[in-house]
């Protein structure tokens, strides 16, 4: 069985498939361009949690096998000093950490107002195998539809997920598609910037695509493993 791997922009998809050598096929499936490299098929497929989430549920519909896992990854940001730049990180929970509404008494998630999902668990024993095999630090990814930029926010989201490793903007949609297809999804980032005040010229892509490259890499022999034993559904929680 293969793995789906959704990005955010070209360069992100360029930088997994690049673990491979250069040059992937390329499969055109309707809503989604793949390229395919190793176990993975990769696809770049916007920026956000829509348009993460069109994207995958587009590549799972028109998979002509069922895939193993979905994996949301890219570049992130990462929470000091749990995640430095140029870190990895895996998600042992995804969370949509504004999906919700404001009131009076603070934010509220979507399902205290009694509908919806606000979280995502990815297989334990295999986020565990990918963090030791890549070095990513294991931790809450949070989902945002806008990128944290000052320090007030930044604490508001640790004090609402004290283990809030990164945030990023896709991981939470990618599951949502998954979990409709009854796949199970992770998340994996390299940290391109600290969460806090923004100052996008201090944010280090290279170096993260770089660390994206090198733990793809990693994690291939860990998925090809899962899949030859069929341990993905067995092991799903
Ligand atoms: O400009 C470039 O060369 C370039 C190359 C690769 C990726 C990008 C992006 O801007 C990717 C956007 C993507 O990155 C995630 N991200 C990164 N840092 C944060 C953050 O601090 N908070 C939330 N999201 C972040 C996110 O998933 C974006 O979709 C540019």
């Amino acid at each position: 069985m293969r793995v789906l791997v959704v990005t955010a922009v070209p360069a992100e998809r360029d930088a997994v498939t690049r673990a491979f050598g250069d040059g992937p096929r390329i499969r055109e499936v309707p809503g989604a361009e793949l390229h395919l490299a190793g176990p993975f098929d990769v696809l770049a497929g916007g920026a956000g949690p829509a348009a993460a989430a069109a994207a995958t549920a587009c590549a799972l519909a028109a998979a002509s096998a069922p895939y193993a896992a979905v994996v949301s990854a890219g570049i992130g940001g990462g929470f000091a000093p749990a995640a430095p730049v140029g870190s990895l990180v895996v998600a042992s929970s995804v969370v949509a950490a504004d999906l919700g509404a404001e009131t009076p008494d603070g934010f509220v998630p979507v399902t205290g107002l009694g509908f919806g999902r606000d979280t995502f668990l990815p297989p334990e024993a295999l986020v565990r195998d990918v963090a030791e095999a890549t070095g990513a630090l294991p931790g809450t990814v949070l989902t945002v539809s806008t990128v944290t930029g000052s320090a007030a926010r930044t604490a508001e989201l640790l004090a609402a997920h004290p283990g809030a490793v990164a945030e990023a903007m896709e991981g939470f949609g990618v599951a949502e598609a998954a979990a409709r297809f009854g796949v199970p999804a992770l998340e994996l980032r390299a940290v391109s910037n600290a969460v806090g005040p923004r100052d996008r010229a201090a944010w280090r892509i290279g170096d993260a695509l770089a660390a994206l490259t090198g733990a793809f890499g990693k994690t291939a022999p860990v998925v090809e493993s899962w899949t030859r034993h069929d341990r993905i559904d067995r092991h799903r929680d």
